[in-house]
């Protein structure tokens, strides 16, 4: 773990179902490779990962059984490692060859800009060569401008020491925010191609593993599990998905079923299936497919207290050479990022999802009534404005306490700025956040094309209601991350607040027995106001319609349906572009005191 991160508390654990074949599986690290240096129960960073996964191979390689590692993309923005560092990604690639992955795939981050999806090029593919799979997605060659596929459609291979023969797909859902350097070939067009059909039709295969970007009750994986057990209506199949950020598992059929592990190094998937065939199995009759094939799931809680249990080790066992090695890197890459640097303290804890919105501990109020209306000047003829931003831009909580450049991109790690539309009548702009919000012709546009404004894990919680119900009815806590302290052996009062999983084998997943966490819905975008106020008697003639650049797009789309038209060439940047990010940063060096008795 990082110096300054937590040390993990003890709770109540449940044991890996460790089986004939093994997974950890990460999804949507984001940069996170240092862990929270804030939250004790996420607190292990890539370096203790590493020394994890090598005890657990060795336990394979011991018991004669199998594990494989994967990771299923969106391995950067979101965490300053990546988001500050020059050129974006100097340390990243560095950090994450070091773990010995089996199957890769991109996500949609890799995408966003021309550049990453050629860091993808040049750096992760050749990194994982033989392991980076690209089942529908191609690039535009940066040497010769030809269009390719960026890794191998599919693989199959055998595991090490059962001999379980695997085919593999690495998939990414059907993304279409991507930079015109990459294609992403919709799924329902890839399960048509002769490569993906031909691949299908061999017999001489004991399991089919689907891996990707995807979330797991999407209509993508639907189709997939659909295409494939038409093709081979007996064989296991065994997804990993990812994307929206939350844990989850599905079950498809008796031999099929998904697995998704989360965000931000907060967890580490574990998945094992029983009763598989092997290559060998005619040969070694002892080893022959027992009559059912059995599926088990585990979310680990990413820290050491989980880690050393679950390889019976301990502080002085557990570490390897490679692990620490990885973990003072880590360390000193962030020294040199300057990350410690404190911009402001602040006052209380701001939440993304655990109060609802409105209220004075919910991140987004304030954004809407301090940030924002304290941060921005409209153009100089026109003194009032609406401003209005994606609640999916802002990735994190803040806690009370230093803000330092660690938090700054932690919270909104994206390089967007504000741009506006001058003089737009009140009478529509006004009327616009409802449209962006509520049921509609946009919102359906969204749907139809895979591109969401919320935060993934509340577009997640759309299709899982129980997300939110389960939560909203405990009544809010009030704890912050750092305080979290665990009475061991007793009621649910007595566990500290973590992740409390309902999937569809139960409520018996986590790793660590936790309280519950409240989770409040938030909109799609929220608005502030400049130089009024929704309630004034004079209502203002016309007013600037500012946005994030990032959701120009849909304010376009939704002045249109409100009857104005406008196109990106009359909208302007604000401030030469500066990002959201520094004006929200400026705001805190401007308010919150850094030398408050919060940060003493
Ligand atoms: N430049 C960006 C990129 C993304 N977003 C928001 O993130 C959401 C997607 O996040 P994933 O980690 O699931 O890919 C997207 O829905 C946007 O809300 C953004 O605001 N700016």
């Amino acid at each position: 773990a990082q110096p300054l991160a937590p040390a993990p508390k003890a709770a109540p654990l449940r044991e890996l179902p460790w089986a004939q074949l093994n997974f950890l599986h990460t999804t949507d690290i984001h940069g996170w490779w240092g862990g929270h240096v804030q939250e004790a129960s996420f607190s292990a960073d890539w370096g203790d990962y590493i020394s994890f996964a090598k005890h657990l191979r060795d336990r394979a390689d011991a018991d004669g059984s199998d594990l494989l590692l994967i990771d299923t993309g969106d391995r950067i923005e979101g965490n300053a490692i990546y988001d500050s560092s020059k050129p974006r990604g100097k340390f990243t690639y560095e950090i994450a060859k070091k773990q010995n992955i089996d199957l890769i795939c991109s996500g949609n981050h890799e995408l966003y800009k021309a550049e990453s999806a050629d860091g993808e090029f040049f750096h992760t593919v050749p990194d994982f060569k033989g392991n980076y799979l690209a089942s529908n997605l191609d690039i535009i060659n940066p040497n010769n401008g030809r269009r390719q596929p960026l890794a191998p459609r599919y693989k199959k291979f055998k595991t090490k020491n059962q001999g379980i023969r695997i085919l593999a797909f690495g998939f990414i859902f059907d993304f279409t925010g991507n930079d015109n350097n990459t294609f992403v070939i919709p799924v329902e067009q890839t399960v048509k191609e002769s490569w993906f059909k031909d691949a299908l039709r061999d017999k001489d295969i004991d399991l089919i593993l689907v891996y990707g970007h995807v979330d797991v009750r999407s209509a993508e994986y639907a189709l997939l599990y659909k295409t494939i057990r038409s093709a081979q209506w007996d064989t296991p199949i065994q997804f990993f998905g990812g994307h929206s950020h939350i844990r989850d598992y599905k079950i498809f059929d008796s031999t099929s079923v998904a697995l998704e592990s989360g965000r931000y190094m907060e967890t580490i998937g574990f998945m094992s299936i029983d009763g598989l065939r092997t290559a060998d199995s005619d040969k070694r009759p002892a080893q022959q497919q027992k009559s059912k094939v059995t599926f088990s799931r585990r979310y680990i809680d990413n820290n050491l207290f989980s880690m050393h249990h679950h390889t019976k080790k301990n502080e002085t066992t557990f570490p390897t050479e490679h692990g620490l090695n990885v973990t003072f890197a880590i360390g000193e890459a962030r020294d040199s990022l300057g990350l410690g640097e404190r911009y402001g303290c602040a006052p209380h804890d701001l939440w993304v999802s655990r109060r609802p919105y409105p209220h004075d501990e919910s991140i987004f109020t304030w954004l809407d009534t301090q940030v924002l209306p304290q941060s921005i000047k409209p153009s100089e003829r026109n003194k009032k404005a609406i401003i209005i931003t994606n609640t999916g831009g802002i990735r994190f909580d803040v806690f009370k306490g230093p803000f330092t450049k660690d938090t700054k991109f932690l919270v909104s790690p994206f390089t967007s700025g504000l741009r506006y539309i001058k003089d737009v009548p009140y009478k529509s702009a006004s009327r616009l956040i409802k449209l962006l919000n509520n049921e509609g012709p946009i919102l359906d546009m969204m749907k139809d094309g895979n591109t969401y404004l919320q935060p993934p894990e509340h577009v997640a919680a759309q299709y899982r209601p129980d997300m939110y119900i389960a939560s909203q009815s405990q009544e809010l806590h009030s704890y912050t991350a750092q305080d979290q302290t665990p009475l061991l052996g007793g009621s649910e009062d007595e566990l500290f607040p973590g992740y409390t999983t309902h999937d569809d084998a139960g409520k018996d997943g986590d790793d660590t027995i936790h309280q519950v966490i409240p989770f409040y819905q938030v909109p799609n975008c929220v608005q502030a106001n400049i130089g009024f106020n929704t309630g004034d008697e004079d209502k203002p003639e016309v007013v600037d319609v500012m946005y994030n650049e990032f959701i120009q797009k849909w304010i376009l789309l939704g002045l249109g349906y409100l009857g104005e038209s406008y196109t990106s060439e009359d909208t302007h940047s604000y401030a030469d572009g500066k990002s959201f990010t520094n004006i929200m940063t400026e705001w805190v060096k401007e308010h919150w005191d850094v030398a408050s008795e919060e940060c003493t």
